[in-house]
């Protein structure tokens, strides 16, 4: 073997230096002016002590030398090792393995019995030429005879691993030197050290083809090769000569011998398929190489595969750690793993997660699961700072030659987390599970840029934890306080001043100038086309169609004989009606809240909206309301416009109840008034932007999924659309995404869009199960089934505003036109809350009746439980009645 000996790395060319690393071991001269250069990183460094280093070196400087991570230490001499630093007895020789340790055979006194006891001490036995030479003309020849006699190179190190000799070349001919000696020492352990500024490029591949023995009974001389990554997968078998060694050392890549052609092969000088090379060794009797090379492009096989010994990617760690590389240099927008890359607090926190389960896992299986999930997140980080799996395996093997071990105790930190235990846990989860939620749902998701493809983000559920599919579940988080704090002033604003500060606000948000504040029954109605008519006239007919069916005819039960029970509705007086008019004029709004009001027989119904910048109102909203049978309008959006219905002004009519959606400013008033008893005002719901979920089985449309996802994310910036895709393939959920784009591009809304899609995400699910069980528990305002047999599965809906059924059944029927009702419950509220209906306008009130047998049968129970209650009154007034005095 060649060993190239180093006095100082900076004199030498990068070329050399690069060539010199890629030999399996290296000699360096220490001084204390390169003693900090970690050259210990490297595997197969050796030190060389100087002379008076070793005069004053303790046990404990050889350990600190041998912890930079060096292979082994040098001492000068023999008399050096047989110091009493390592007598037979001494610390050092039970501390310091055998193999870690090389001595040079330096002065005449050296005798070959010397040479013997030392050599049985170290591993390394070097042997100087000018010894050689002052020495009988047949030292060499003696030397070997004396070690193969005493069996020392036969003879393993105390903890395996075999012995050398290496022949130190002094004279600067060194091609020559090693020429005449090599024949002599045929021993694959007898190794050549060659001062490193003797190495030249050109020379290198003849000196370690020389130096290593190498010998060959292939026809033309040919090396077999063995090629491998740095992972020690093997890529595939090659053949090589002097030639391609020297061609591949100075070009520091992979270059073999071709039989075919007969020539050097520069591997991936066509393919682009190029290797670094990183290593070249010879194995145990010299006749065969390993090249040791990072593959670039394709793959080292001719069929574009890594490896010539099987087509799949190997996978595993290193197969990870590639897939992740390749992620980084291009992940798909959207991908779990560029989200990681990208959220570096969420990357902690998801490594805090998967060693926290590692810890708590036990049985084998579960300890397994959660060890690759930990590797999966370490190795994202590694990655994502540029650190690769060989940087890993290096510091491995680097903290393995360490010599002196750590005593291995946790940082005071984890010492007391273990102790607090379940506490801390549960604290350390809370946080992690908000920094999940607001890194998956938070603002700081960008908008689409103008150019940029308008895509949402894509999860698997395979791939996500517990809190993440959680953090899925919830809506952008609103910071109700700021809102309210905002608002409040505006609604007591209104409350004592009234018409004046309605005006006040309205010119202030809305930058209107109003004459009237509201106007009342009759109301005149500009002009309208036919067409637009029309189509409200249709939508009216069809809501109202649906919703006077809802009407209930009074309900009698007689509970026992004599004992009659009814319940009857009646509307409620007088309603409000907030139809929002801020950035989408809304007359569909007029008509879902307005029809179910006058088909529940509402005496009063009064409808804000934001006026147009004239100060009137959007004629089709009047139309809307003139068809609803509306007595007023408030020429007022915001909260302004619901607190002025909530207590009343001098033109504002108070109402009973108000209803209908809006903005962030509209909600939090509606709340306000609701919690206000002086206003005496109930509201439908609280409510929030508008969002939809879509499941879509392999029977699903693209363009159809993509234009209901779109109809819902061009209501506004905040607006959540959600897509479930079950089993969908990558071509199908590519051939989505391609259409989201497009047809976003020819909305005039693509502005809100950028904003909305990017915000909205596609969640991969494996089973109609797994997708019914996550729309159930994200209660969705609108769940559109783009399914194979649809209705089928509307009985698994448990939690939603409006379900829309099948592939011909888009959320924009029910919007504008179909009869359902388009005001529903957000933000997860519909597992608790209906969309408007009927009922909304209505209350329900109860009555009974009881003959005196009734009265006979039901008294003592009553009376019973009003004994109970302590309640004598309650018992009276049956005692009273069934005592028969006034009979
Ligand atoms: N769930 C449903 O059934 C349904 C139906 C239709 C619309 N929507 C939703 O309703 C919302 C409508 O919002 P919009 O903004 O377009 O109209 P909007 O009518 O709700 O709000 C506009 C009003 O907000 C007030 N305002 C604006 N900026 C303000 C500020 N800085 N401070 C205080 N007040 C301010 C102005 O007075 C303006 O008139 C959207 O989120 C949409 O998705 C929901
Ligand atoms: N989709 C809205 C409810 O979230 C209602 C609407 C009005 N106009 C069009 N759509």
């Amino acid at each position: 073997m060649l060993i190239p000996k180093v006095l100082d790395l900076n004199s030498l060319s990068p070329e050399i230096s690069r060539a010199i690393n890629c030999l399996p071991t290296r000699l360096f001269v220490s001084s204390p002016s390169n003693e900090d250069a970690g050259r210990g990183k490297q595997q197969g460094n050796w030190v060389i002590l100087a002379d008076e280093e070793f005069s004053s070196i303790d046990i404990d400087g050889l350990i600190s030398i041998l912890d930079q991570g060096y292979e082994g230490v040098i001492f000068p001499n023999t008399k050096a090792l047989e110091s009493t630093l390592f007598s037979d007895s001494s610390t050092a020789s039970s501390v310091i393995p055998q193999s870690r340790l090389g001595v040079v055979v330096t002065t005449e006194d050296d005798s070959l019995d010397q040479i013997k006891s030392s050599a049985q001490k170290a591993s390394l036995i070097i042997i100087p030429d000018t010894l050689i030479q002052t020495q009988a003309d047949n030292f060499l020849v003696e030397a070997v005879k004396l070690v193969n006699e005493a069996g020392l190179l036969d003879n393993k190190t105390n903890e395996g691993g075999s012995r050398r000799l290496a022949i130190e070349i002094t004279t600067p001919d060194v091609l020559k030197v090693v020429e005449q000696l090599a024949p002599k020492t045929t021993k694959a352990e007898f190794d050549f050290i060659v001062n490193a500024s003797s190495i030249s490029i050109d020379n290198i591949g003849e000196l370690f083809v020389k130096s290593s023995h190498l010998n060959s009974d292939r026809p033309g001389g040919l090396f077999t090769t063995v090629v491998c990554d740095q992972q020690n997968e093997c890529l595939g078998l090659v053949y090589s000569n002097t030639t391609s060694i020297g061609e591949s050392l100075k070009s520091g890549q992979g270059v073999y011998w071709s039989r075919k052609q007969q020539g050097l092969w520069r591997k991936g000088l066509t393919s682009g398929a190029t290797q670094t090379l990183y290593g070249v060794n010879v194995d145990c009797d010299s006749d065969a190489l390993k090249f040791v090379v990072e593959q670039h492009g394709v793959g080292f096989c001719h069929f574009n595969t890594r490896s010539c010994f099987g087509g799949q990617q190997r996978h595993g760690i290193s197969g990870l750690a590639r897939l992740l590389e390749s992620r980084k240099e291009s992940a798909p927008e959207g991908s779990y793993t560029q989200r990681l890359f990208n959220d570096p607090k969420l990357l902690k926190a998801k490594i805090m997660e998967e060693a926290e389960e590692l810890c708590e896992a036990t049985s084998g299986e579960e300890v397994a699961w959660e060890a690759a999930d930990l590797l999966y997140f370490a190795l994202t980080k590694c990655v994502a700072s540029g650190v690769r799996l060989s940087d890993i395996e290096s510091n491995l093997d680097r903290k393995h030659r360490k010599i002196s071990r750590r005593p291995g105790n946790a940082k005071p930190k984890w010492e007391s987390q273990q102790q607090n235990g379940r506490e801390n846990g549960a604290k350390r989860l809370k946080v992690e599970e908000e920094i999940v939620r607001t890194s998956i749902t938070s603002d700081s998701i960008k908008a689409a840029k103008e150019g940029e493809i308008i895509r949402m983000r894509s999860y698997d559920t395979q791939e996500l934890s517990e809190t993440e599919k959680n953090a899925l579940l919830q809506r952008p988080i609103i910071d109700s306080s700021e809102i309210i704090s905002r608002v409040t002033p505006i609604v007591n604003a209104v409350r004592k001043e009234g018409d004046k500060a309605i005006r006040e606000f309205t010119t202030k948000f809305d930058n209107v100038q109003l004459n009237e504040v509201v106007i009342r029954a009759p109301f005149q109605v500009p002009d309208l086309p036919e067409k637009v008519k029309a189509a409200i006239d249709q939508a009216y007919n069809n809501i109202k169609k649906f919703h006077e069916a809802q009407l209930s005819d009074t309900l009698t039960v007689e509970t026992m004989p004599g004992v009659k029970c009814t319940r009857f509705s009646r509307p409620i007086e007088r309603v409000g009606l907030y139809v929002p008019g801020g950035t989408a004029v809304l007359p569909s709004t007029a008509l879902m809240l307005g029809v179910p009001a006058q088909v529940a027989g509402c005496r009063e119904i009064v409808i804000a909206t934001p006026p147009r910048k004239d100060g009137s109102v959007v004629p089709e909203v009047l139309y809307a309301a003139v068809k609803v049978g509306a007595t007023a309008i408030i020429l007022a959006g915001g909260a302004q416009a619901v607190a002025s219905m909530a207590y009343g002004t001098e033109t504002v009519p108070k109402v009973d109840k108000i209803c209908g959606p809006g903005n962030q400013y509209v909600t939090a008033a509606k709340m306000l008034a609701q919690n206000d008893t002086a206003a005496m005002v109930s509201i439908d719901m609280p409510a929030g932007p508008s969002e939809v979920l879509v499941i879509a089985d392999s029977t699903c449309i693209p363009a159809f999924v993509a234009s209901d996802l779109l109809s819902q994310a061009e209501h506004g910036p905040d607006s959540q659309v959600v897509l479930l895709a079950i089993d969908l393939s990558d071509e199908k959920l590519a051939q989505i995404e391609a259409q989201i784009h497009e047809q976003a591009l020819r909305l005039p809304r693509v502005d809100i869009v950028r904003q909305s899609i990017p915000k909205s995400y596609c969640l991969k699910v494996s089973s109609i199960d797994e997708a019914f069980e996550f729309s159930n528990a994200y209660a969705p305002e609108h769940l559109i089934l783009h399914m194979d047999n649809a209705e089928n599965y509307v009985p698994r809906v448990d939690n939603a505003g409006s379900v829309f059924v099948g592939h011909y059944s888009p959320e924009s029927c029910g919007d504008y036109a179909s009869g359902t009702n388009h005001t529903l419950p957000t933000y997860g509220f519909a597992r608790m809350y209906s969309g408007v209906n009927t009922g909304t306008f209505l209350k329900h009130i109860t009555s009974q009746q009881l003959t005196r047998d009734g009265l006979k049968d039901l008294g003592p129970t009553v009376m019973t439980l009003a004994e109970v209650e302590e309640l004598e009154a309650h018992r009276n007034a049956v005692a009273i009645r069934l005592s028969g005095q006034y009979d």
